[in-house]
């Protein structure tokens, strides 16, 4: 669902923001330093329950305040829809759906599905596995219902049976009752990635044709445990390994996706800006799936010039576009987004100062 209306307090230099973003696309310009990211960071953080730009909330409540405040209305078909949090200094979360409490982030990230695309996106390429796997997870929990409840399950599972491990003396004959659970669970987490990841290969190839023909790349998901191996039998024959290292080798929690070109790794043959381009279109590739389940996301652009030539740049721009999705981007500069949207879509501008947003006459889009 868009926002129609967003409302950003005490976070950042934001002090105060309010406005009415288009339900397409809504280029916000303004100087190193005067707030975009910021804005950014307050849809991602309605979103996720977190920021991008770092783990600690205290770094984005405003100084000298007890808390900052996102709030939202989406816009459902016929009416609008209120989601808020607020983030206290003491690190208390209040989260609310339609002025109801609620106690889980998650219901959030189902009304609010946000993809960001930033430059520190090459993480994704060149970070560990966990991001990777964060980038399956986002996906297959959009996808099937089932993975969210399992995934947590699993989790909890896996971090008992770790701590089993990590206390020593226990016999694999005891392990392998725990494992019961483990099997099943990680058995659902594995099936509904797997099903995921088949369902994206063919999205991720035609943007990434649409973005650049001339780049081949493959992506190849690894289960986390030999492929010729059900769950259960690896977990069974790596238990002496396990008690010995004190925790569980094999398992979902090793899974990745690699990214690969003919030559080898995508991060040891691409250039930069291939690199981008890629990453981009695993993400745009994503959007497409949400979209075409019925559920269009929210797409966040960070600095889009950074490492992209004007001809990428607005090829980029199209494909966003065609998803249907709204769109925040941010620029230094307005003229690097100039002449990339098509003239049906509804862009609107701002202006970024010191940390206050003024909607502003756009280009030649208008
Ligand atoms: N906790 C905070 N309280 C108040 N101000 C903060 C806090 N953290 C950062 N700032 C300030 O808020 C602003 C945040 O700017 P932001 O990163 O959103 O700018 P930007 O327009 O995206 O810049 P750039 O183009 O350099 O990425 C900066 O001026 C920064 O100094």
């Amino acid at each position: 669902m868009p926002l129609a209306r967003l409302d950003i307090a005490k976070l950042r230099n934001l002090t105060k923001i309010q406005f009415e973003p288009s339900h397409q696309v809504n280029v916000i310009v303004g100087e190193n330093g005067s707030g975009k990211t910021s804005v950014l960071e307050a849809i991602h953080l309605l979103s996720y329950g977190r920021s991008f730009r770092s783990h600690k909330h205290k770094t984005y409540i405003q100084h000298d305040q007890a808390e900052c405040i996102v709030f939202a209305q989406l816009k459902a078909s016929t009416s609008v829809f209120p989601i808020g949090l607020k983030r206290a200094r003491d690190g208390a979360i209040d989260v609310r759906v339609q002025g109801e409490k609620v106690h889980s982030i998650v219901e959030l990230a189902e009304r609010l599905p946000v993809q960001l695309i930033n430059p520190d996106a090459f993480r994704l390429l060149e970070g560990s596995p966990k991001i990777r796997r964060q980038f399956v997870d986002w996906g297959a929990f959009h996808f099937d219902v089932q993975f969210m409840p399992a995934w947590r399950d699993w989790q909890k599972a896996l971090k008992q049976r770790n701590s089993l491990l990590k206390r020593g003396k226990i016999s694999p004959n005891l392990l392998a009752a725990f494992d019961q659970e483990l099997i099943r669970l990680g058995g659902t987490v594995n099936e509904v990635r797997q099903a995921y990841v088949k369902h994206l290969i063919p999205y991720f190839k035609t943007v990434l044709n649409a973005l650049s023909d001339e780049l081949d790349v493959s992506l190849n998901f690894t289960q986390g445990w030999d492929a010729q191996k059900t769950l259960a039998e690896a977990l069974e024959s790596g238990v002496n390994r396990d008690i010995e290292l004190g925790y569980t080798h094999s398992g979902p929690q090793r899974a990745d996706l690699r990214v690969k070109t003919k030559a080898g790794d995508a991060l040891d043959t691409l250039s930069r800006g291939q690199q981008k381009l890629v990453v981009s279109a695993l993400k745009i590739a994503q959007g497409q799936v949400l979209t075409d389940m019925g559920r269009p996301l929210v797409f966040l652009v960070d600095d889009l010039p950074a490492e992209l030539d004007a001809n990428h740049r607005q090829k980029l721009c199209r494909l966003l576009e065609s998803l249907n999705s709204q769109i925040f981007i941010t620029s230094v500069g307005s003229d690097s987004l100039d002449f990339v949207w098509s003239d049906a879509t509804d862009v609107r501008h701002f202006a970024m100062r010191n940390g206050e947003l003024q909607r502003v006459a756009g280009d030649l889009n208008e």
